[in-house]
């Protein structure tokens, strides 16, 4: 079938009660820690004992966070639970629990919502989480999902402790997810002046990319091997909304400056194809391109060899200064300029 002769069945006709009987039927009732899931006024939890209990909650909004004419249901549900549980590894926590609530138009049928239910069926299993329950209410013209995520830590991990000499550490690569961003924005231009029916453009080459916006992952791997290594960074926090960001609430709440390099920092080949591609400057999205969801950490510099001999996908980019030295880069021609 193609895409416009998908089935919309209208929520009302099933009613709300039949859309949320619907969503709990693929999801456990009882699992791991959760004594009772949906079904009652209140989800019923297990007892928690030693780890600190962590809760993180978003909002996302239907033209603001997400854009319905490129973005896959089942991708958009798969998408909120890695930003969601993004925030509970950002702390060196293990996310547990998820409650979704959903304000839908009637422009949603029954059947996006089963396919956003099954990207976040995926996003539970692959991130071991449970849906514990949720809310279900209409909107007038613009959807919204709201997220919030329960977790444990046995040491949460905070923006604030970042040291002087301390190595500055990311893991994956930045910059393409915005890069992303900006080519799924360009075809839909296109398709908006084009005429055509149906939106379909050949992402082909920009795969790399259009996939970290539209289905980044947690790095929820650096945590267990940090785990495993016996590893705890003095600061840690995602990498949701850009790096430049990310790193001077980092430096401001742990009351230092820092040095990064900016030739080391890591970008995939294909963000800097597409940035060449959109004639766009390639820093723009390394520095200030958000949602890569990639973790920046400090560890002390006798760590640094140790953990490289646990987890393979991270780099050193700079270095925590005094509060003095302010929150530098160095360019690859060799100046210093001040990042804000
Ligand atoms: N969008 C959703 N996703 C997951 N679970 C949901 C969702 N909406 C509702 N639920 C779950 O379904 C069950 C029934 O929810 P419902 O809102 O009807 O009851 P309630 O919250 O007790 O009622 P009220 O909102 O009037 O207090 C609850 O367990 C709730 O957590
Ligand atoms: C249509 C559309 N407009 C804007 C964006 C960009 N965007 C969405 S959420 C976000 C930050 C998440 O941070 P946090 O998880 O901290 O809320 C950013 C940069 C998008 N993807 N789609
Ligand atoms: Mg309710």
């Amino acid at each position: 079938m193609s895409k416009t002769e998908q089935t919309f069945t209208p929520i009302e006709k099933i009613g709300r009660k039949g859309l949320i009987q619907k969503i709990a039927e693929k999801f456990d009732r009882h699992g791991e820690g959760m004594v009772y899931g949906i079904g009652d006024d209140a989800a019923v939890l297990g007892q928690l004992s030693g780890s600190h209990p962590l809760i993180s909650t978003e909002i996302y909004s239907e033209g603001v966070d997400f854009d319905l004419t490129y973005t896959p249901w089942q991708h958009l549900g798969l998408k909120v639970v890695s930003m969601a549980v993004s925030d509970i590894i950002a702390m060196n926590g293990k996310p547990k629990f998820l409650f979704l609530n959903l304000s839908l138009t009637n422009k949603v049928s029954v059947e996006m919502v089963e396919l956003f239910y099954s990207g976040v069926k995926h996003g539970c299993d692959l991130y071991g989480v449970q849906l514990a329950g949720g809310d279900l209410g209409a909107a007038h013209k613009a959807s919204t999902v709201a997220v919030t995520v329960v977790g444990t830590a046995d040491t949460p991990v905070y923006r604030s402790g970042a040291k002087a000499g301390d190595a500055i550490c990311v893991t994956g690569d930045l910059g393409a997810a915005s890069c992303g961003l900006m080519v799924l924005l360009r075809e839909k231009r296109h398709f908006e002046t084009s005429g055509q029916l149906v939106f379909e453009p050949d992402l082909t080459p920009f795969e790399y990319v259009v996939r970290k916006q539209l289905v980044p992952e947690a790095r929820a791997d650096c945590i267990d091997a940090m785990k495993i290594a016996g590893i705890v960074p003095t600061s840690m926090s995602d990498v949701s909304k850009s790096l430049v960001s990310t790193l001077v609430e980092m430096m401001e709440s742990s009351k230092s400056g820092c040095r990064i390099y900016e030739a080391a920092l890591p970008v995939h080949p294909e963000t800097r194809q597409t940035a060449d591609d959109l004639e766009k400057d390639i820093d723009t999205f390394v520095l200030y391109g958000g949602e890569d969801f990639e973790l920046l950490f400090t560890l002390p510099e006798k760590d640094v060899k140790a953990f490289a001999e646990q987890f393979k996908d991270f780099v050193v980019i700079g270095k925590v200064e005094p509060q003095a030295h302010g929150i530098k880069m160095q360019t690859a021609e060799g100046h210093e300029m001040t990042l804000t």
